[in-house]
């Protein structure tokens, strides 16, 4: 019997038991010294163990340490409050042998007096919940043919780097990159292996650059670098050279040797602009000066490239 409610009568205990058997939700109730006194058999399959296992047994031996840590401060929460608290948690389960995330709530039941006797808690595994509203972000965020990062994510890495820039009155640096001549390759050998280059673009330039630094794809052949911590122009000088040496080695698909190069404008934080549309429109104009000049190169923003040429 997966309980030890000693205030009830047999009979009492064996049908509240089965009560609670029925509900979808794992049940639990504790004692004030956080000893199980009950659960239901989706408690038993949330947590991977049944009654016995706990019952006068000392539970971290099941959970992990930090688990057990919140387990009981929440326990004491509700005993020292005397109210509902309700809250998200990893719990270890001991059968799949994998953490589960689940929406627990935790209550505390009262003598007449309104003194908490016990707590009852109730949980809802939310798990797979998660995991595709993980996948609905992931989505929305990222370019899928190269996983990077798409232009809202971009969008919200650029603002969080000038946030940081500002507080510690650093550089950053936006990198406009857009590949020479990709419309032949598409051409030639089709959109398959234009699409499987392209991949292969985006692992190099990822390779290029340091981790805290973004790689971003901002539509067909554009990509997207910010560095989001510089010391002076010259580091991004630095990583645009990197990042063009990085396509000059020859990529090979389906046995096939392809060579491409790129064009690279580059746009400083503060100098070239202080908000995220600035940024951007800038290093695009220097990314079509650079293009103009032959592609395979990078130059810095200068104020007369966003003027109107006749
Ligand atoms: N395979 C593939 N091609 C793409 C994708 N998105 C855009 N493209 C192609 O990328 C090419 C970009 O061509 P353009 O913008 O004209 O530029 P380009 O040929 O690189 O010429 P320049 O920029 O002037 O050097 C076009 O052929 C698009 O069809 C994609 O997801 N996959």
């Amino acid at each position: 019997m997966a309980m030890n409610l000693h205030f009830l009568l047999l009979e009492d205990a064996l049908k509240f038991q089965k009560f609670i058997d029925v509900l979808p939700l794992a049940v639990f109730i504790k004692d004030a010294e956080s000893k199980i006194l009950a659960m239901n058999k989706a408690c038993e399959l949330q947590w991977g163990l049944c009654f016995e296992d706990l019952y006068g047994t000392d539970a971290r031996q099941y959970f992990p340490a930090d688990q057990m840590k919140i387990f009981l401060a929440k326990d004491r929460e509700v005993f020292a409050n005397g109210s509902q608290i309700d809250f998200e948690e990893t719990v270890w389960n001991t059968s799949l042998k994998e953490n589960r995330i689940v929406h627990t709530f935790k209550k505390p039941f009262c003598d007449g007096s309104g003194k908490p006797l016990y707590l009852v808690g109730m949980s809802i595994d939310i798990t797979e919940r998660k995991k595709a509203e993980q996948r609905i972000i992931e989505i929305a965020t990222h370019d899928l043919l190269t996983g990077l990062p798409n232009r809202i994510l971009l969008n919200d890495r650029i603002e969080l780097a000038l946030e940081h820039a500002r507080r510690n009155q650093h550089k950053a640096a936006v990198l406009f990159i857009d590949l020479d001549n990709f419309k032949v390759i598409n051409d030639s050998m089709g959109h398959n292996v234009g699409d499987l280059l392209l991949q292969k673009v985006a692992e190099r330039f990822e390779a290029a650059v340091r981790s805290e630094d973004t790689v971003a794809r901002h539509g067909g052949d554009e990509f997207i670098v910010l560095l989001s911590s510089l010391s002076c122009a010259q580091d991004a000088q630095k990583v645009a050279q990197k990042i063009r040496d990085a396509l000059l080695l020859p990529f090979y698909i389906n046995g096939l040797k392809l060579r491409l190069s790129c064009s690279i404008g580059i746009s400083l934080f503060p100098d070239d602009g202080e908000e995220v549309l600035g940024l951007l429109k800038n290093s695009d104009a220097a990314m079509y000066c650079a293009k103009s000049r032959g592609g395979n190169n990078w130059q810095f923003f200068k104020s007369h490239m966003n003027k109107p040429t006749n």
